[in-house]
């Protein structure tokens, strides 16, 4: 039987959506019960997956997609359920990973470095990962002035050669030219062949369907359908069929109606009294050391020192 490499049992990530400053200082000196909203990027979601599968990741823009890769890599933790990931994963993203103030070069040793790999063993592989990444000599300058499919291109580069047993794609392939693309494929069949797990997020239902064992379709936060590729994938384009017929008016209030489910009111003085508390306590301090002379200050004016 295959080994199980990802479980999530109703994992739930939630985003707390912030007031205007004000309203925030308000809430810091306020007796009444505080509320805040709360988006639900991701809602309840379950799935399992086994060694050597590829799994798709497809739904509109915010679904919750990169939502669930960042999970997946680490990069930001559920608020609710439960995560199980046996092995190393390896989050490849446009936006991930990389330091812009350092270099090509820097980045690549500082990742390596991160991922437990020997000094020695980072000097044997720098010269193909700069080969595999082929952006010439902008791998010596800063990776802010690189442009998004560079950054995709050394990401990946370096991504496959720390030799992860779990690789995540997040649209990183969508910003290459097709040479890199095709590359990125060949090497991501080299993954499958070795028995290795990978999630992969694009727009290309070609390339879903090709790579893909199943798909997960997410739909504002919540799995509308998970299961064999070309079936989600046939579905999940028969739907955005629909949706893109709709009037503009009517995809608006579409989009609204999903997204008002996706908010919700948290009263924080019942469901968090210690935490706001502690929390409250903090930001008092701090805000003190500005406040308190402000206070002195003003007082000594009035009283005509
Ligand atoms: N840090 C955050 N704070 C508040 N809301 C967030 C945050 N990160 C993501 N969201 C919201 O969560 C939802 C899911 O976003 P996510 O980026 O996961 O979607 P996606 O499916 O990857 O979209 P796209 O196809 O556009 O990349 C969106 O509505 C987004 O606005």
């Amino acid at each position: 039987m295959k080994a199980k490499k990802v479980e999530f049992e109703n994992v739930s990530k939630k985003f707390s959506l912030h007031a205007k400053k004000s309203q925030k200082v308000l809430n810091l000196f306020s007796v009444r019960t505080k509320q805040t909203k709360e988006f639900i990027a991701l809602n309840n979601i379950s799935f399992e997956v086994y060694e050597g599968e590829t799994i798709g990741l497809v739904g509109l823009n915010g679904s919750g997609k990169s939502t669930l890769s960042n999970i997946l890599g680490g990069v930001i933790q559920p608020s609710e359920g439960k995560l199980e990931i046996n092995g190393e994963t390896s989050l490849i993203a446009i936006s991930a990973g990389l330091n812009g103030s350092l270099s090509g070069v820097e980045n690549i040793e500082l990742k390596c470095l991160m991922h437990g790999l020997t000094k020695a063993k980072i000097k044997e592989i720098t010269p193909s990962i700069i080969d595999f990444a082929d952006i010439g000599d902008y791998i010596f300058q800063p990776v802010k002035d690189y442009s998004s499919g560079m950054k995709s291109r050394l990401g990946f580069a370096i991504s496959v050669h720390t030799n992860p047993d779990i690789l995540i794609i997040d649209e990183a392939l969508s910003v290459g030219d097709s040479t890199f693309a095709q590359k990125c494929l060949n090497k991501m069949n080299e993954f499958k062949e070795e028995g290795k797990t990978i999630f992969f997020i694009s727009h290309s239902a070609g390339q879903m369907k090709k790579f893909c064992d199943r798909v997960i379709w997410l739909h504002y936060g919540a799995v509308k359908e998970i299961g064999d590729a070309t079936e989600v994938i046939d579905n999940y384009q028969k739907f955005t069929k629909w949706f893109n017929n709709l009037s503009n008016e009517n995809k608006k209030k579409h989009k609204q109606e999903m997204l008002a489910k996706q908010l919700s009111l948290v009263d924080h003085k019942k469901s968090h009294v210690t935490e706001d508390r502690t929390s409250r306590l903090k930001i008092l301090l701090k805000n003190g050391i500005v406040i308190l002379p402000v206070l002195i200050f003003t007082t000594f004016m009035l009283l005509g020192f």
